[in-house]
């Protein structure tokens, strides 16, 4: 089996209804390689919480999820985004196939810092699930909540979580978001980014919140997986084609 293509989608596409469908339709069409679908869901949660009177905070670009909110935060990622994105993708006549990560063992997730409640680290686990699911040509759907092995849920940020799945599968990594890659000070397209001007960009603040997270996962996938990381935007309808092609597209994240 050629090396699959880890593709990561952020949340803010399920408030995008042509655009999640132009992006389902083209991942549904891949046929070339495997492809794992890593998603977020971000906006579902805040509008959850919201709905229920439930006020939340990130630190550094990670939601400071209380014990007694993960029951909904999961419910939010692993019950409706991913629910969501497989329907979406089932429709264009692809079987795809939700999961969270701690499905048949797939990552390994413990506690990151107590100060932000059930947030998790996660590491590659046992990669037979996702193997057995893509050489029989399924197309996994794995949502960003983790078990950790106290058994408890954990809510792993989106990012992290697709470093630790292109980690276990080794093979080329699209981080799709709501912009078209990283912007520089100025607004412009950064074409590509260096572990040393990415630092600068994030200590200068130009680089932030969620995209700070994003980039730093980037930068260790491009390490162990020794290529360059993408990070593009899910607007372009032709980013996977892109992708496949070799054409230049978005932010060359290279280690
Ligand atoms: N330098 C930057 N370039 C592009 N986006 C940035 C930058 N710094 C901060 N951002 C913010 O990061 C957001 C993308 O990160 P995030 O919301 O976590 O995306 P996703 O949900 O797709 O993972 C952008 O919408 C933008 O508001
Ligand atoms: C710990 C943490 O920050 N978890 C994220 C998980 C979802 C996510 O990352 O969604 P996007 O990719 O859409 O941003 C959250 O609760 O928002």
């Amino acid at each position: 089996m050629l090396e699959p293509i880890v593709v990561k989608l952020g949340g803010a596409i399920f408030e995008d209804e042509t655009a999640l469908k132009n992006l389902c339709q083209a991942l549904a069409q891949v046929q070339q390689r495997p492809l794992a679908l890593v998603h977020g869901g971000g906006v579902i949660v805040e509008s959850l919480l919201a709905r229920l009177g439930l006020i939340s905070e990130k630190i550094d670009g990670l939601r400071v999820t209380p014990h007694t909110q993960i029951d909904f935060i999961a419910g939010a990622l692993a019950g409706t985004a991913n629910k969501k994105l497989t329907a979406a993708i089932l429709t264009q006549g692809r079987a795809a196939v939700g999961l969270c990560l701690g499905d048949g063992g797939l990552c390994q997730v413990t506690q990151m810092d107590a100060k932000l409640g059930a947030v998790g680290s996660c590491h590659p686990g046992d990669p037979d699930l996702l193997t057995c699911l893509l050489e029989q040509h399924y197309l996994p759907v794995i949502s960003s909540i983790g078990i950790g092995s106290d058994g408890q849920l954990y809510n792993v940020n989106a990012d992290q979580a697709a470093l630790a799945i292109g980690q276990m599968l080794q093979g080329p990594m699209v981080l799709l978001s709501d912009v078209p890659g990283v912007l520089d000070a100025q607004g412009k397209l950064i074409n590509e980014l260096s572990t040393s001007q990415a630092q600068q960009l994030i200590s200068q603040g130009v680089i932030n919140g969620g995209m700070a997270v994003k980039v730093k996962a980037a930068l260790d996938a491009a390490k162990t997986l020794q290529q360059p990381v993408i990070l593009a935007g899910w607007k372009d309808a032709q980013a996977l084609s892109r992708l496949l092609s070799g054409e230049p597209f978005g932010t060359r994240i290279i280690a």
